[in-house]
């Protein structure tokens, strides 16, 4: 489904990255990264395997630390605040992992319920079962609640991820390769559910992706990632009218030319 038009408010990055690096042992990884996400906006994250696109989403997380550079996410600066105030603030951010990371011995309500009762305590049972039922709704899976992760195709298990995480309402987004392993029309399908749930839940949203359909159809903006720096940002027309012999294979193996 076509994208439908998005207002992003420019003026208010809810990410706001300055130089930052990260380097493991003598391996320059983020070599100095500029970059801003803004309150509704979905932006893509490109770049070849092991560039560091899953450690940039890590670091923004809170999950690694930087070397050098700032990086403010909701307005606080990720180095300095404590740990307590770095728990709050991971609550407020939204992590579809590549696998889902469903509870396999949980059925998909457990899996949802979860996370509301480690981080709402004062819900009432009534109010959890409404919260699991509205995100199951939300991507589209409601007949699912009694069943057991493996009994779940790959797309729904990617949904029921994406529910779980939506469950606590978060602000920001990071979908690490939301499409990876799932066949042509899921994929189209998860495309749309990133998309509805930029509208639904006015996220701004920061996706990691090889697939450049993905890519087409969910960016409001595209930002490639090339020897440790965002060297190419802009609109998907943008980011590939170019000769660049670094970013032109992505364009030609996905499409084929
Ligand atoms: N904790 C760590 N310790 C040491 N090296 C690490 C660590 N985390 C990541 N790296 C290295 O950093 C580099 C970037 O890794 P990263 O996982 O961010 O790549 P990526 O761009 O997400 O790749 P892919 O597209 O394959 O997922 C790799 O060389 C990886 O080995």
């Amino acid at each position: 489904m076509k994208k439908e038009a998005i207002k992003v408010d420019h003026t208010n990055p809810v990410i706001s990255i300055r130089g930052l690096k990260k380097a493991f042992q003598d391996y320059a990884v983020l070599r100095g990264i500029d970059l801003d996400l803004y309150q509704g906006e979905n932006l893509v994250v490109l770049g070849r395997s092991g560039t560091g696109k899953s450690v940039l989403i890590k670091i923004i997380s809170g999950l690694l630390k930087p070397d050098e550079g700032e990086v403010e996410v909701l307005g606080r600066n990720i180095a300095t605040i404590s740990d307590d105030e770095l728990q709050a603030l991971r609550i407020r951010i939204g992590f579809s992992f590549q696998n889902s990371a469903l509870y396999d011995s949980m059925t998909v309500r457990k899996n949802l319920e979860f996370p509301l009762v480690r981080n709402r305590r004062n819900l009432t049972k009534g109010e959890i079962n409404k919260n699991v039922e509205t995100v199951l709704d939300a991507v589209g899976l409601s007949q699912t609640i009694n069943q057991m992760p493996s009994e779940l195709s790959g797309g729904q298990r990617k949904r029921i991820g994406i529910a779980r995480t939506l469950i606590l309402n978060p602000e920001i987004m990071l979908y690490d390769e939301p499409t990876a392993g799932l066949d042509p029309i899921t994929c189209i399908e998860i495309n749309d559910l990133i998309n509805e749930v930029q509208q639904r839940y006015n996220t701004s949203s920061i996706i990691i992706t090889h697939d450049l359909t993905c890519a087409k159809q969910t960016g409001d903006r595209i930002a490639m990632l090339l020897d440790g720096q965002f060297q190419r940002t802009g609109t998907f027309d943008e980011v590939f009218a170019t000769d660049d012999e670094r970013v032109k294979p992505f364009y030609d193996y996905n499409f084929i030319k």
